[in-house]
């Protein structure tokens, strides 16, 4: 017999069922530890965490399950103050990532407190809609004082629903957050496998793994204008995996750089994306890596594309 009411066109009434499955948006100033947060959530590295600020140029989701509930993550882009064009299509994705969701929590950085950048977006924020909750991290960090001062006047600027304290690096207090969003998503299927921690694909998470060592290893001016592509990623019949990837620069200078004396430089970026992307897939990975010219890539609306990004007009 039908489950459904005579007549009904519900979906829900015709699947009876007690699962639940939402989207989360991460927002908050560089640094505040959305991508830290987002991988002790899900358990998995599935977004790309370093030192440097504005390291996340895409959105990475990270899918966390809690009995019934399917919670998918939006590791949004830092949101500062854009200035060059890649910058405004980095805040642009952030703000529309918060505006697709069903909760919107905004991360601070509670050693640093209100600083400007924080204000902005509260301002921002107090003006959009939908369910939003605070979540001050790094208490492992900041002085209990001013963590109950912060959180007082981020609640006189924006209607928060609940605000956490919480420490990113260390998962303390994160157990909360995800309990309290299990609640909050809908009652609905589940929108990705139960097994699948990403949906950002393998490509895409290669590229931005050897990204990261690009970062550590050349900390000048390079990583700023260089993107990285996979190309290939082939899995092999004995169990291996075989990837090239493309680091784009803009200029020979910059090539020279990357590459290092005698090919040192890019050698050792290899090895430490490689040994952690075998970590990852938990078999054999083949890197090859090649430095490519790109003049002007920063200004491709097809790059753009390929970061998950709108080009800004
Ligand atoms: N002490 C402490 N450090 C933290 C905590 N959470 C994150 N961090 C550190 O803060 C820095 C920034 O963390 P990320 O997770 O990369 O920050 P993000 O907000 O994703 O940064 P963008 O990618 O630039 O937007 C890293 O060095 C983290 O290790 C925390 O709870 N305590």
């Amino acid at each position: 017999m039908d489950d459904a009411a005579p007549g009904s066109h519900d979906p829900a009434a015709l699947t009876p069922t007690t699962t639940r499955a939402g989207f989360v948006a991460l927002i908050g100033a560089p640094n505040a530890g959305k991508s830290t947060l987002i991988n002790q959530l899900v358990g998995t590295k599935v977004s790309i965490v370093t030192h440097k600020v504005q390291t996340t140029r895409a959105l990475v989701r990270g899918i966390a399950m809690h009995g019934p509930a399917q919670i998918i993550f939006v590791d949004t882009p830092g949101i500062f103050k854009p200035k060059r064009r890649l910058d405004r299509a980095m805040v642009d994705t952030a703000w529309g990532g918060s505006r697709d969701a069903d909760v919107t929590a905004l991360l601070i950085d509670a050693r640093k407190g209100l600083t400007e950048e924080v204000e902005a977006i509260l301002d921002r924020l107090a003006g959009e809609k939908g369910l939003k909750v605070l979540i001050l991290n790094k208490t492992d960090v900041a002085n209990r004082e001013k963590l109950l001062k912060l959180a007082v006047a981020a609640n006189e600027k924006v209607t928060f629903e609940k605000t956490f304290m919480v420490s990113a690096l260390t998962g303390d207090g994160v157990a909360d957050i995800l309990s309290y969003f299990a609640d909050k998503v809908r009652p609905g299927p589940w929108l990705y496998p139960e097994d699948q921690v990403s949906d950002a694909p393998m490509r895409m998470l290669a590229a931005e793994i050897t990204r990261e060592k690009l970062f550590e290893r050349l900390h000048e001016e390079i990583p700023y204008v260089s993107t990285v592509e996979t190309e290939l990623w082939e899995e092999r019949k004995d169990g291996s995996v075989r990837l090239e990837q493309t680091i784009y620069v803009e200029r020979d200078s910059q090539k020279a750089i990357v590459l290092g004396k005698k090919g040192q430089t890019i050698k050792v970026i290899s090895q430490a994306a490689r040994t952690e992307l075998t970590e990852i897939v938990e078999r054999p990975v083949h890197l090859f890596l090649f430095v490519k010219v790109r003049e002007n890539w920063s200004d491709d609306p097809e790059r753009y594309r390929e970061m998950g990004l709108e080009f800004p007009r």
